[in-house]
């Protein structure tokens, strides 16, 4: 059976790509279900150059397909950040501090300039090929305090002007529906079977 790794240890990420490739007669497994995963240093300077940098080295050392993907938040008033450093934002991987320093950088930033980016890059490494590379945006902006329950990271504070909510106030369907992780994976849908097929 064709098999795929998953480069991630985020259960809800692991989810969108089990929905992908098991419907593609794909075993699936992520690094949580492995014990010696070689050490991976996310030294690019884009999103991504750190997604190929997973998938790769993955594919190097144990010889296997891989499946990575590398997002973040940019806010425009910010010139960027914090982009490929949106996991660590405030430190450590911690969500609540992240979205903490976020409002601060921004109390000063009046509605109608707190625009912001999400963006994902999607990398798929096989040892003989060149690597299947994607990417999806979603445009918002940030809110002043926290909005809705669900998702993770930034959802709260991510608001989508067309809806009238945040990322957070909607189920996990409606997110991938518009979010830069489901564009990605709808560019995956339209260009995965060829690449794989292709010699
Ligand atoms: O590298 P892996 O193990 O997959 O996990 P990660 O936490 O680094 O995951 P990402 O690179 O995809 O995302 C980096 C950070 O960007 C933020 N982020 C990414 N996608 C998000 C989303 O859909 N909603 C809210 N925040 C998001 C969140 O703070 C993440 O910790
Ligand atoms: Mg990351």
């Amino acid at each position: 059976m064709k098999k795929i790794l998953i480069a991630t240890k985020n259960e809800g990420k692991a989810r969108e790509f089990r929905a992908f490739f098991e419907p593609r007669d794909f075993k699936v497994v992520t690094l949580s279900e492995l014990d010696d995963i070689p050490e991976i240093i996310e030294s690019g300077k884009t999103f991504t150059e750190n997604a190929l940098i997973k998938a790769q080295s993955l594919t190097n050392a144990l010889q296997a397909t891989v499946v990575a993907d590398d997002s973040g938040l940019m806010v425009d008033a910010l010139l960027g950040e914090p982009g490929i450093y949106s996991a660590r934002y405030a430190g450590d991987h911690d969500d609540e501090k992240n979205n903490e320093k976020l409002l601060q950088k921004l109390l000063t930033v009046p509605n109608g300039k707190r625009t912001a980016t999400f963006h994902t890059s999607l990398v798929v490494t096989r040892v003989d090929k060149a690597p299947l590379i994607v990417e999806g945006e979603v445009s918002g902006e940030i809110l002043r305090k926290l909005r809705g329950r669900d998702g993770f990271g930034y959802d709260p504070l991510f608001y989508l002007p067309n809806l009238g909510k945040t990322f957070a106030e909607l189920t996990p369907d409606e997110k991938n529906e518009i979010s830069h992780r489901g564009q990605a994976i709808k560019k995956l849908d339209e260009k995965f079977d060829d690449w794989w097929i292709d010699e």
